[in-house]
């Protein structure tokens, strides 16, 4: 399905479309009104002119095998109910010029060495994963959880045993300047973790008295609800004072199938983590050398897409028809769970993966002094 010609073709109008976020190969904005948001490409600004783009402009096809691709091979496996396949629209180069400048206050700094990239006159839209479907006035919560992998690799490194890629390369992350999105994490932004705060307050209804401490045990039992919803097992999530996670499994073989209800977005997710089996980058990197082994190329980089994906799940108060229904001792909510960032990694990151490992290990390495 595609937007209208007649809607995509207007002028840019920067009292429809805001800023929302952007990650490192797209910005997205949203319309509040429509309640959808757009996503667009972007690429390197160019600061002198020997300078070239190394890679060409995304072509209609190429954006078509992307939502190919969600569709028949990640949306299966992570849960239909969870996936936004989206739909592409087409702008022109005014348009894009255009929304470049308007948005560009609110971006970060740090993402200011790319831009919308003119010569790529297609986006996606998509719902708007930050509001519940059919989202009324009531205050709507929206959080943003990047589903980075817990799995330990087959390390070549003794030193490394038992410890997840993740938490192994948050040294080498932090020394580049690049730990953590999360801004409240920053003293100088505590202002920000006080907004934080008091709008959960608002959100929780929350009476006086209450501590920091309980506010956020409660938002956090909703947010485990909704990430171990499953459709089948909606019943015995509700009103249980016990996590979902044991619960739903006392009976299952938890070494083989897990911790995480069958068919809940945190089990989507885990599956397409362990698609691939080497989990050796070393070996990967050298059978793609090699142009060696392409299955095993093709399941890690499948599973590098749910090592970077990210969930938004949006939550409001009061209980609708449509949505995923969740209670708890103190109030009935409506949520949406949805997935994104599932585009498919290329080959060619292969060797940067290695390449950032190599350095990741080095400094982790130093800053725990293990050999
Ligand atoms: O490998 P990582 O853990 O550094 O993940 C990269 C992300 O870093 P972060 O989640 O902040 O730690 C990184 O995220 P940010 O730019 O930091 O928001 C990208 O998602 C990158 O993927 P791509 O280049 O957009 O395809 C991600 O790279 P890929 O590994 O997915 O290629
Ligand atoms: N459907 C959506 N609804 C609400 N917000 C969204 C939606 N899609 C994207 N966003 C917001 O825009 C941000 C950037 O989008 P996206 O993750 O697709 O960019 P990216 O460049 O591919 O990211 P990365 O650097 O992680 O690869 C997301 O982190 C999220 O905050």
């Amino acid at each position: 399905m595609a937007a209208s010609d007649a809607e995509n073709n207007l002028k840019y109008n920067k009292d429809i479309w805001h800023y929302r976020q952007e990650g490192n190969q797209r910005l997205v904005v949203y319309s509040l009104q429509r309640k959808v948001v757009q996503i667009f490409q972007k690429r390197r600004v160019l600061t002198n002119p020997t300078e070239s783009q190394k890679t060409e402009p995304m072509t209609k096809d190429e954006l078509l095998e992307k939502l190919r691709f969600i569709r028949s091979v990640i949306s299966p496996l992570i849960g239909n109910d969870f996936v936004h396949i989206g739909c592409t629209i087409e702008h022109d180069e005014k348009y894009l010029r255009d929304l470049n400048n308007s948005v560009k206050q609110y971006r970060s700094k740090s993402r200011l060495d790319k831009e919308i990239d003119f010569t790529c006159p297609f986006a996606i839209e998509m719902p708007d994963l930050c509001f519940v479907p059919n989202s009324n006035d009531m205050p709507t919560f929206a959080v943003e959880i990047k589903a980075k992998s817990g799995l330990i690799p087959n390390w070549d490194y003794p030193f490394l045993k038992g410890v997840c890629k993740f938490c192994m390369s948050q040294h080498y992350k932090l020394k580049i300047g690049k730990w953590c999105d999360g801004k409240i994490i920053w003293a100088e932004e505590v202002r920000e973790l006080d907004t934080l705060i008091s709008n959960l307050r608002k959100f929780l209804k929350t009476e006086n008295g209450i501590s920091n401490d309980c506010l956020l045990t409660r938002f956090f039992d909703i947010l485990i609800k909704t990430l171990l919803w499953t459709r089948s097992d909606e019943k015995q999530i509700r009103g249980s004072p016990v996590c979902a996670a044991v619960q739903h499994n006392s009976s299952r073989n938890q070494e083989k199938e897990g911790y995480l209800p069958k068919d809940c977005v945190l089990e989507g997710i885990w599956k397409l983590q362990k698609i691939d089996t080497i989990r050796n980058i070393r070996t990967i990197y050298n059978s793609y050398k090699k142009v060696g082994n392409k299955k095993e190329i093709d399941d890690y980089l499948i599973s590098t897409v749910a090592n970077d994906c990210s969930i938004m799940v949006a939550l409001q108060s009061e209980i609708k028809q449509n949505g995923i229904q969740i209670k708890t001792d103190f109030d009935c909510y409506t949520c949406s769970v949805g997935v994104i960032d599932l585009d498919k990694k290329p080959a060619s990151k292969i060797d940067g993966h290695y390449q950032e490992l190599l350095k990741s290990v080095a400094v982790y390495r130093n800053s725990c002094s293990v050999h």
